[in-house]
């Protein structure tokens, strides 16, 4: 093709041109200030953000995850990593030749197999996720459940078809000493905790825990505005796969009657952010990992992204209430009041 003949400066050969031209310069504007309240309303908020599954296996995924991260902290946020890693757990277990299954959603963890838990979320992918962050700036810090005491586990079951089942080293967060990630906070850094956590009734054993439920207990003794979950779907749909019935806000006690119902996959996210809200977190989301820096699209636009858990009331003692956000609550036969 060619066009009119002018003199256009030299383009370096590793350019990368700007493709965005979807938005005029007025819609950029528009964008920007339709985050200012949202700006306002979460400067200094301490918000947990749960990354794991299929959003941290693709580059450009993980490079934007970064970008968020960096952008929550500079615009005021103080965000929390808690990271999972199951298919990279896989992976290695793979590679090694070691089986392993997985019943009622989770991991049976046999000795050797917490082995290589161990390696991979606290030597792969912490470190991996830590040299993302910090391309930016040096602000994050790795540690997992065992610095500093941070988490506490007892062993637990799993439930298979109303029976429980032993699952091995598998454990659930029963205490949390948040002092190493109060301090990191305060010295304005960026934690990533990844969840390997010491036995509470043999410490010299470490436990494998979920992500999910520790991203909860996490949030819960930090007293965070937010808990975010990452996942690799739109958010939680009541009659999965019906894509019509995908919801945008949950209340608690809703979620509560919803939660035997849903398959593994879910299950333990939407339990997470039950336990969350029930712990006093105001509020807990679940997004899709897919698209791209969805977390910022959940924190500064009004139209938010995936399903809110709220709250039944506010501590104020109000039926729960969110700005603009107002669709259908799942369980409820009321509008949302704006
Ligand atoms: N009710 C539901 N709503 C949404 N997703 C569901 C539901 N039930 C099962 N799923 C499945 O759960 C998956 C998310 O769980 P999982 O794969 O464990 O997530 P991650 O890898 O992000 O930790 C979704 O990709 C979907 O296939
Ligand atoms: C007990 C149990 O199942 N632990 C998980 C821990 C990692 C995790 O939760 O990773 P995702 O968030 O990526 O799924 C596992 O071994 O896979």
């Amino acid at each position: 093709m060619s066009g009119p003949d002018v003199n256009l400066p030299s383009v370096p050969d590793d350019f990368v041109f700007d493709t965005r031209t979807d938005l005029r310069a007025d819609q950029k504007a528009e964008v920007l200030v339709e985050a200012l309240p949202w700006l306002q309303q979460f400067a200094g908020a301490l918000v947990v953000v749960k990354y794991g599954g299929n959003a941290m296996i693709d580059d450009t995924l993980k490079r934007a995850f970064a970008e968020d991260m960096v952008f929550l902290r500079q615009v005021g946020l103080r965000p929390v990593v808690v990271h999972g890693g199951g298919p990279q757990i896989n992976a290695m277990l793979d590679r090694l030749d070691i089986a392993s299954e997985f019943r009622g959603g989770l991991r049976v963890t046999t000795p050797e197999a917490m082995d290589v838990v161990r390696m991979v979320l606290t030597g792969q992918v912490s470190r991996e996720l830590v040299g993302l962050l910090n391309a930016h700036a040096p602000h994050a810090v790795g540690l997992s459940g065992e610095d500093a005491g941070l988490f506490q586990a007892r062993r637990r079951t799993a439930v298979v078809d109303g029976h429980e089942v032993d699952v091995g080293l598998v454990g659930d967060v029963v205490h949390v000493n948040p002092g190493a990630v109060l301090d990191l906070l305060d010295a304005g850094r960026i934690p990533v905790v990844s969840t390997v956590a010491p036995d509470i009734d043999d410490p010299t054993q470490v436990l494998n825990v979920n992500a999910d439920t520790a991203a909860a207990a996490l949030a819960v003794a930090l007293g965070a505005r937010k808990l975010i979950i990452l996942t690799d779907v739109e958010g939680l749909y009541t009659d999965w796969p019906d894509r019509s019935t995908l919801v945008r806000r949950i209340r608690a006690s809703a979620l509560a009657e919803l939660l035997p119902r849903l398959d593994s996959g879910m299950r333990p996210k939407m339990e997470a952010c039950w336990r969350a809200v029930e712990g006093g977190v105001p509020r807990a989301h679940v997004i899709d990992g897919r698209a791209t820096h969805s977390i910022l699209v959940e924190v500064f636009t009004s139209e938010g992204v995936g399903t809110m858990v709220l709250p039944d009331t506010d501590p104020d003692g109000h039926p729960s209430t969110v700005p603009v956000r107002a669709v259908r609550l799942a369980g409820d036969d009321q509008e949302a009041t704006p």
